[in-house]
């Protein structure tokens, strides 16, 4: 039914919060807020954001809820996940039209999103059946072993730019473990994670697994402060970033931070031209640039510099902006109007200190008077760039590149890594040495190698330094959504330290020969009070 829908005509008619297996309406509020369709302008939902009463509730289903899932054993939970990563991929044209609708990337991106978000529950899925602790033998036949279990209750806080993904990437491992989630949207974008929370309830997770509750900072902190929350994985900007982590520590909750970045993207003279100005477009314009992981610091060596920059602006403007929903277009409008204001803020400074336009940086108006209210802007490129530039050295989430030049790899290092961020990178270059020298120095989570902004789900992405930590997607999350349970068991009797007197272990054989594992690790500490020669 969505799939169908054009520009301009969908409203939200039904409640966006989902509970106990259903979308309600929630039981108090922390404020009301207007949800917008970019292309447009125009309002599509104005809805109640979630108070404490509410989060109580969320959190409350989804503890009940743990109980049973948690008991699943993981091929269970596999099966269940599979059914809900093949709804999302018969799904995939109506979901892409909803998250086309509400952020304004053409749909084009749209479905690659919904694409990386089955797949994700897929790879996880997969990872379920297998999720397995180690078995230790210890002396007398005692042995040990580790149990992998889940944490309890996630929250998860996502961004506008991947509605949909975001709330995957985060659910999917997380439901793998056997925990259970609630998850808020931004406020910008709260409707398509409706579908997915329909899906896993169609899907077969029971009732109150996955919960959404709507609202901004106040909701968040709700979540975040609760204590019957065992987790928060966040996504979003470094200032909210390092708030969730203050509010984590007080209840000693572990958490995830996918931030901020300010990428650089290193096109050496030997490249292949034509896949670097492909790569540097890739590492920019996507989602109208509104991509954590850009590369938005593009480091061009001297001898190319003017060839590729040239290629660059070329393909730059011939990027189709307009309705989103069009099969041609390749960029849509902006989250929202104060957010284009800022990116042209960005481009106007940018000018001010010396930077040069080469195309783009101001606002578009497309010819369908239907969109003249939308926030289009003209993709940007900037020469004349320097390090102290603020277009250079902040976060602008916006179609802006920076073009810079360089002459050596050591230089372009030190310059790429002259950074508080440390999100992504990219190098283009035919000399394979020289690919992964430089990419061992780059300081930063992920790295592309002769390409940029593709997410493979079995590969891990986060951040180095203030682009956060943990992981999202790869075998490694299965440990950010799982805790470590140690069993200890003893096959001989007990060797109590209170039953009679210790006899001083003299020597090596003496200390290995002991019969259980009690004896093993406390007669040594005996040995260093009664052995004067180790005490002095
Ligand atoms: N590393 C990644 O994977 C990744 C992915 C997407 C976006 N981002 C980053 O996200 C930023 C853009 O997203 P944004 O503008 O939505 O970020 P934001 O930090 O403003 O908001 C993110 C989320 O946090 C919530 N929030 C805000 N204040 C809160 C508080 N005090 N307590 C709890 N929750 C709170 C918001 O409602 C929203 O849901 C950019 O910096 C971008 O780089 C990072
Ligand atoms: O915006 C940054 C990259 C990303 C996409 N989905 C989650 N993170």
């Amino acid at each position: 039914r969505i799939a169908a829908m054009s520009t301009g005509t969908f409203v939200v008619s039904q409640p966006l919060n989902y509970r106990g297996g259903a979308r309600v309406e929630p039981v108090d509020a922390s404020g009301t807020e207007k949800a917008f369709e970019p292309a447009t302008g125009r309002v599509i939902a104005t809805f109640t954001c979630s108070g404490e009463k509410e989060v109580n509730l969320a959190v409350q289903d989804a503890k009940a809820a743990f109980k049973i899932w948690s008991q699943k054993s993981g091929m269970e939970r596999c099966r269940i996940l599979l059914e809900a990563a093949r709804i999302i991929r018969e799904r995939r044209d109506e979901i892409a039209t909803m998250e086309t609708i509400n952020n304004g990337k053409s749909i084009f991106e749209a479905r690659w999103d919904i694409d990386t978000s089955w797949q994700c529950l897929e790879y996880y899925a997969g990872l379920a059946g297998s999720m397995a602790g180690e078995h230790i033998q210890l002396p007398g036949g005692s042995f040990g072993y580790t149990r992998r279990e889940p944490l309890g209750v996630c929250v998860g806080i996502g961004a506008w730019n991947y509605p949909f993904q975001i709330a995957c990437w985060k659910s999917a491992p997380a439901l793998a473990c056997g925990n259970a989630m609630v998850f808020k949207p931004s406020p910008f974008t709260p409707v398509s994670v409706l579908l997915l929370a329909e899906i896993y309830t169609e899907a077969g997770v029971p009732p109150g697994l996955f919960n959404v509750v709507q609202g901004g900072a106040a909701t968040g902190q709700f979540l975040c402060q609760h204590r019957d929350v065992a987790k928060v994985s966040f996504t979003g900007s470094v200032p909210t970033g390092s708030k969730i982590m203050e509010m984590s520590a007080k209840g000693i909750k572990p958490v995830t931070l996918e931030l901020g970045g300010k990428s650089p993207l290193i096109i050496f003279s030997d490249c292949d031209m034509k896949n670097a100005v492909k790569g540097a477009l890739m590492a920019n314009f996507l989602t109208q640039g509104e991509v954590c992981c850009n590369g938005t610091r593009v480091f061009v060596q001297k001898e190319i510099l003017d060839q590729f920059t040239e290629e660059v602006v070329k393909q730059t403007q011939r990027i189709k902006i307009g309705d989103p929903l069009l099969e041609d277009t390749r960029m849509g409008p902006l989250i929202n109007r104060p957010h284009l204001e800022r990116v042209l803020g960005f481009v106007k400074v940018a000018k001010e200190q010396g930077a040069k336009v080469l195309c783009g940086g101001d606002v578009f108006v497309p010819e369908d008077p239907k969109l003249k209210d939308g926030y289009y802007m003209r993709p940007c490129v900037l020469t004349n760039c320097r390090d102290d530039m603020t277009c250079v050295k902040e976060e602008i989430f916006g179609p802006v590149m920076s073009i810079l030049s360089f002459d050596t790899e050591a230089e372009v290092l030190e310059r790429a890594n002259d950074t508080t961020f440390g999100l992504a990178a990219g190098v283009f270059t035919r000399d394979i040495q020289r690919a992964h020298r430089v990419v061992a120095e780059l300081q930063a989570g992920m790295c592309f190698i002769n390409n940029y902004n593709v997410s493979p789900v079995e590969l891990p992405f986060g951040g180095y330094k203030k682009s956060g930590f943990g992981r999202e997607n790869g075998r490694v999350t299965i440990e950010y959504y799982s805790q470590l349970k140690t069993v200890c068991v003893e096959m001989g009797d007990v060797e109590s330290a209170f039953e009679h007197a210790v006899t001083p272990v003299n020597n090596e054989s003496q200390l290995h020969d002991c019969g259980s594992a009690a004896a093993c690790w406390f007669r040594p500490r005996v040995l260093v009070i009664q052995d004067k020669k180790m005490v002095q």
